[in-house]
């Protein structure tokens, strides 16, 4: 009998990057990620370090140099993309095509999956999209059009939308890059309320990393020489986080779980 892994995320031998007519360009390889459901993680790595670039391999938008990814135990390459949207939502920082969506049209988008051929919306359809402009404090917004939005806002309706689409599997890169420190809080706060009481698994990338210290259930480090994943104490204690920055700006203090700007004299 075939054993089932309890991962939602497991990954095997997993080399991400481009290729082009003249090269292959290598960000990074070998992961063996392994991901348990109702987690918080956070990716964290320098600029260009390559966390975009494996956030979209591992949700398709982008062929893996090689290796496998599975999704609940199903191979990505076997997916079709109705299963993939029920498996999995993705929140991008890249702005859309310019369109003339209301807000309710673009967190009604997230619902696409289960809606019929004519795409008419239930009464369950329209219980998730309020839940999901609740949750994100977007409901004033409803009416608004998708340009007239701020790029914070968008960000917030673009989580709603990922919240109405009812995945186990939420998946979002630098979330709060265009949002202030209260949207920024409201945002974390909101991604670690899903994972504890929903049992969501949400990756997010980010830049916060005081945040993700103090928040995330696990994080994922990437280096130019490698990618560790484990529980923030455990990753602390052997040296991974520091190494996160090869800078004589800063300074990771143990003590206190926080990167600080390192003494100038
Ligand atoms: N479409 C592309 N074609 C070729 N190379 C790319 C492409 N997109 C990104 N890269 C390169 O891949 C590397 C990793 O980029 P990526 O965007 O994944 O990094 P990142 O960690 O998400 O960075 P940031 O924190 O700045 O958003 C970079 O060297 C980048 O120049």
């Amino acid at each position: 009998m075939k054993v089932e892994s309890k991962h939602i995320i497991k990954t095997n031998n997993l080399s991400i990057g481009y290729t082009s007519r003249k090269e292959v360009n290598t960000i990074a390889s070998n992961l063996n990620i392994q991901l348990k459901k109702g987690n918080l993680v956070c990716l964290l790595g320098k600029n260009g370090i390559g966390k975009s670039t494996l956030l979209r391999t591992l949700t398709k938008v982008q062929p893996a140099l090689n290796g496998e990814i599975f999704i609940n135990n199903q191979n990505l390459n076997t997916l079709n993309n109705l299963n993939l949207s029920k498996s999995l939502s993705l929140v991008l920082t890249e702005r859309l095509p310019e369109s003339n969506l209301s807000v309710f049209e673009l967190v009604a988008l997230g619902r696409q999956p289960y809606t019929n051929w004519v795409g008419k919306l239930t009464d369950n359809d329209l219980q998730f999209i309020n839940t999901a402009l609740e949750q994100t404090n977007t409901t004033h917004l409803i009416h608004s059009r998708y340009y007239e939005l701020s790029d914070g806002q968008l960000q917030k309706v673009l989580i709603a939308r990922a919240l109405a689409q009812n995945t186990d599997l939420i998946i979002l890169d630098e979330p709060t890059a265009h949002l202030d420190l209260h949207h920024t809080l409201e945002t974390f706060t909101l991604l670690k309320k899903l994972a504890v009481n929903f049992n969501k698994t949400i990756i997010v990338s980010t830049h916060e990393i005081n945040l993700a210290l103090q928040l995330a259930d696990e994080l994922w480090l990437m280096t130019p020489s490698n990618f560790v994943s484990g529980k923030t104490n455990t990753l602390i204690a052997n040296n991974y986080v520091n190494q996160l920055f090869d800078s004589n700006l800063i300074h990771f203090n143990k003590t206190l779980k926080q990167f600080t700007i390192s003494n100038s004299q």
